[in-house]
């Protein structure tokens, strides 16, 4: 059983670097913390960065996870080899690049690239958001796959990760800690991030970031609404090059493991997502939840 101690970071490849980062510092509020010709590193809270862009084609790149130590990782290693996956380790130079000290790289069974890192640089001065969103922290993190059970086999097998709810086929929300979920699955034609969240202080940031993004003319996927699981109020918005991003404010914690009954919400159902029936236009990618098709 391989042990994640915390999300790390997304690494987008970007085909327009200045646009991407113009993006995610004016727009999603986030702190350039490096900037090369060819790289930029972004950050929401002590993590070095939780959103690096490299210059070349667009696209995620990998996804990450944080691990306790070199021991872990090792074993973390063994594992996946022994499960069938190819594991490559990453080198001094790729690892410097990553601000950590060692990573392994793997897909997942459905191509997802997912990094497992050790010693994430830690910054400890105050974040210097661009702009006043409200964000706390990089909240979690979602990735597409097609088959959202399998996904979920792969992931509570291999990992210490427990579901806390399913929508249907379409999601699964996974923790790995108190928080409800710093990890999902949605259904989608094949790999691909479906989101990154942040989350943010208090309602009223979600909704002054709403207005803030439609004021500059920025597409909103979904929301403002609260998601029935994990109890959050929510806005999703789109970024260059399709990268979306999420706010949320009052993610449900599971203090007691044990009593937690994992729920199962009917996508059919109209607020199977959003609890106030809004409407939606996110993941034009991938399929569109029955109960909230065409409103
Ligand atoms: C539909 C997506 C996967 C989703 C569903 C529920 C929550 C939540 O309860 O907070 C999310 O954050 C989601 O991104
Ligand atoms: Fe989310």
């Amino acid at each position: 059983m391989i042990t994640i101690q915390d999300i790390g970071y997304v690494r987008s490849g970007t085909a327009d670097l200045a646009t991407a980062v113009g993006f995610a510092v004016d727009v999603v509020g986030l702190e350039l913390v490096e900037r090369t010709a060819d790289r930029a590193y972004l950050r929401a809270d002590n993590r070095h960065h939780c959103l690096s862009f490299v210059a070349g084609e667009s696209g995620v790149l990998a996804s990450a996870f944080v691990l306790a130590d070199e021991d872990r990782l090792a074993d973390a290693e063994t594992e996946l080899e022994q499960a069938g996956l190819t594991v490559t380790r990453g080198d001094k130079a790729a690892a410097a690049d990553r601000h950590v000290r060692e990573f392994i790289a793997f897909e997942d069974p459905f191509g997802n690239v997912v990094e497992l890192v050790v010693d994430q640089k830690e910054v400890p001065t105050p974040v210097n958001f661009a702009r006043a969103a409200g964000i706390t922290e990089f909240g979690h993190l979602c990735l597409d796959a097609p088959d959202v059970r399998a996904a979920y086999r792969f992931w509570t097998r291999h990992f210490n990760m427990k579901v806390s709810d399913w929508i249907g086929d379409v999601a699964c929300l996974l923790r790995f800690d108190p928080v409800h979920h710093k990890m999902a699955v949605f259904q989608g034609a094949g790999p691909g991030l479906c989101h990154m969240n942040f989350q943010v202080a208090t309602i009223d940031d979600v909704m002054r970031n709403w207005n803030f993004l439609r004021d500059n003319g920025i597409e909103i996927e979904q929301g403002p609404g609260r998601h029935p699981q994990s109890g959050a109020v929510f806005l999703y918005f789109k970024g260059p090059e399709g990268l979306t991003y999420e706010y949320s404010y009052g993610v449900r914690r599971i203090e007691d493991d044990a009593a937690w009954r994992v729920r199962y919400f009917d996508p059919a159902e109209p607020d199977a997502i959003d609890m106030w029936r809004g409407p939606t236009n996110r993941c034009a990618s991938q399929p569109q939840l029955p109960g909230l098709a065409a409103r």
